[in-house]
């Protein structure tokens, strides 16, 4: 340490000693110019002063010269940063050039305060498709920015281009964060209505469509395997219509299924009556829930069979799907006050849930409508189970949220139902897979109803009439040729063959043969609807 301090201490008198005698010669070189040429201090001071600065720039201008000619022109980067920044502040050059911006878009996208005032959308990264109703444009952000950044604005957007937010939709890319698909319609959705797609169509959707998107195309789900939907709107909205156009193409394109329909308005969904196994008019609760029960079992009774071949090691089972429709639906949540009724409501409410989410594995999938999506008309428990949801026209935000779920508003590009406008009935936001969509309902004409109907049930009927022989198809045809409603056990265990004198054991016997046909009673007896015995034959059991 000390060895260095010395060493610093020497330098020090070195630098003096020279800085002196650089100064006794500086004042002696200009003392014998001061006497050749006879000129005072200050002339002589600043004379010096302009000779040295106009031989430093003959130096560099020489070198400058001499090393482009050597250099073959090549010149360092930071040599070429120095004079553009040189040329630039003398506004000789252009520092950078210009990126073509797309004007429409980033004066758009400004404005809504989704990207910066200092940043553009680049022209060459837009492209724009005509659609039907309006145009696509596709692009890209700029880096800073994604496309949450457009979603929180849409409506300033909206704005903007001085239409509603319900003229846009915003479709989000999966490949890049910073694209944007949006569609601008030239008119509110759905000012003209779109013809009723043809069976083609409905047939080669990938998928079950439930009606036309503000494009004009069919829009709809990719399955309701394992999924089960909630709709909602207020009354004349336009659920009931909606529903029978989603119950055809389920006809049409869905392959073989069995249908439950209970009909809480009674007659909304008539129509569909000779494809059901099991179809109920009524707003009575007792109804729902024996029909809850009966698919229930069915259900369990799927699970045991699902148990069975995976403990024989054995492949899946394939259930034919099984679809429970309920219109108006909150009817049946409802008490009436009593204990009694609460106690009731709360053990239907308790088996509704326990069929949704089973349903989603056992191939039974329910589909409930209500017109009241109200907090209590249908129970939290039950609502949260669906998959899908479709909320077409209602007037709050709360009953949207109770539609599309509690937390709707926080998902990617929601649109809000209250927007709706209520005089252009059957469109609804559906919400899938986390995706929303605008759609409107099909209108089919009864004629094309009725013609789907009656071709699904001479199907259906040669189906069953293919099957092989078995006594509850026997008891059918028998009922049948008899032109019976009702048959009592007494009369039928002989025609299927059983011998037994003692009424009792005859009807076990028959009850064993028929296996989990449900029961009935007349005013005189015990014994079989010969509707339920066709249903039962329908699903199968
Ligand atoms: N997609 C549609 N296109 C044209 N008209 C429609 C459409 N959907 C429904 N409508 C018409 O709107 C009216 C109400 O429809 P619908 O009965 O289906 O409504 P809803 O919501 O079931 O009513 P409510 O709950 O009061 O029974 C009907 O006159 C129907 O024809």
């Amino acid at each position: 340490m000390a060895k260095q301090k010395k060493q610093q201490e020497e330098e020090l008198y070195a630098q003096a000693a020279g800085a002196i005698g650089t100064l006794a010669i500086a004042a002696g070189v200009l003392a014998a110019i001061k006497d050749k040429l006879g000129l005072s201090w200050p002339a002589t001071l600043a004379l010096t002063a302009g000779a040295l600065v106009a031989l430093g720039y003959g130096v560099w201008k020489a070198r400058t010269a001499l090393l482009r000619l050597w250099g073959g022109g090549k010149q360092p980067s930071t040599a070429v940063k120095q004079e553009a920044s040189l040329a630039a502040a003398d506004g000789l050059l252009e520092a950078v050039p210009e990126i073509p911006a797309y004007t429409e878009l980033t004066e758009a996208l400004r404005t809504a305060g989704a990207i910066d005032k200092a940043e553009v959308i680049r022209a060459d990264e837009v492209t724009i498709a005509p659609v039907l109703t309006g145009q696509r444009y596709d692009f890209l952000l700029p880096k800073t920015r994604t496309v949450q950044d457009v979603q929180k604005r849409l409506d300033n957007v909206a704005g903007y281009f001085g239409v509603s937010r319900l003229h846009l939709a915003l479709e989000r890319s999966r490949d890049n964060e910073r694209r944007v698909q949006l569609l601008k319609l030239d008119a509110p959705p759905f000012s003209a209505a779109f013809p009723a797609p043809a069976r083609r169509e409905i047939e080669t959707f990938a998928g079950v469509p439930l009606g036309h998107d503000v494009t004009g195309q069919l829009a709809g789900v990719p399955t309701f395997d394992k999924a089960s939907m909630l709709i909602a709107g207020m009354s004349q909205m336009g659920k009931t219509t909606l529903i029978n156009g989603l119950i055809t193409c389920l006809l049409l394109a869905y392959g073989e299924f069995d249908l439950y329909l209970l009909d809480g308005k009674i007659c909304g969904l008539i129509t569909f009556e000779k494809n059901c196994v099991r179809y109920e008019a009524s707003d009575d609760p007792a109804v729902f829930e024996n029909m809850v029960d009966e698919l229930s079992a069915r259900g369990k009774g799927r699970y045991q069979r699902k148990q069975e071949v995976k403990r024989n090691r054995q492949p899946d089972p394939k259930f034919k799907p099984v679809f429970f429709i309920v219109d108006e639906v909150a009817n049946f949540f409802a008490d009436d006050g009593t204990t009694k009724g609460k106690e009731k409501a709360q053990r239907i409410e308790e088996k509704a849930r326990k069929l949704v989410a089973m349903a989603l594995e056992s191939g039974i999938s329910t589909i409930f409508m209500t017109q009241r999506p109200d907090r209590d008309a249908i129970p939290v428990k039950v609502r949260s189970q669906f998959v899908y949801r479709l909320c077409l026209y209602v007037d709050s935000t709360g009953s949207a949220k109770v539609a599309l779920g509690d937390s709707y508003f926080e998902t990617v590009a929601p649109i809000n139902p209250t927007q709706l406008n209520p005089d252009i009935k059957g469109q609804g936001v559906l919400f899938a897979g986390g995706t929303s969509t605008l759609i409107r309902g099909f209108n089919f004409s009864d004629e094309f109803m009725w013609e789907v109907v009656d071709e699904t049930a001479a199907r259906q009927h040669q189906v069953l009439e293919a099957s092989p022989e078995t006594p509850l198809k026997t008891a059918i045809r028998l009922m049948q040729e008899r032109e019976l409603e009702f048959i009592r056990s007494a009369e039928l265990a002989p025609l299927l063959g059983i011998e037994e004198s003692d009424e009792g054991k005859a009807g076990t016997k028959l009850a064993a043969l028929l296996k989990g046909v449900p029961k009935s009673r007349n005013s005189a007896a015990r014994g079989y609807r010969l509707d339920d015995l066709v249903a039962a034959a329908k699903s199968g059991l």
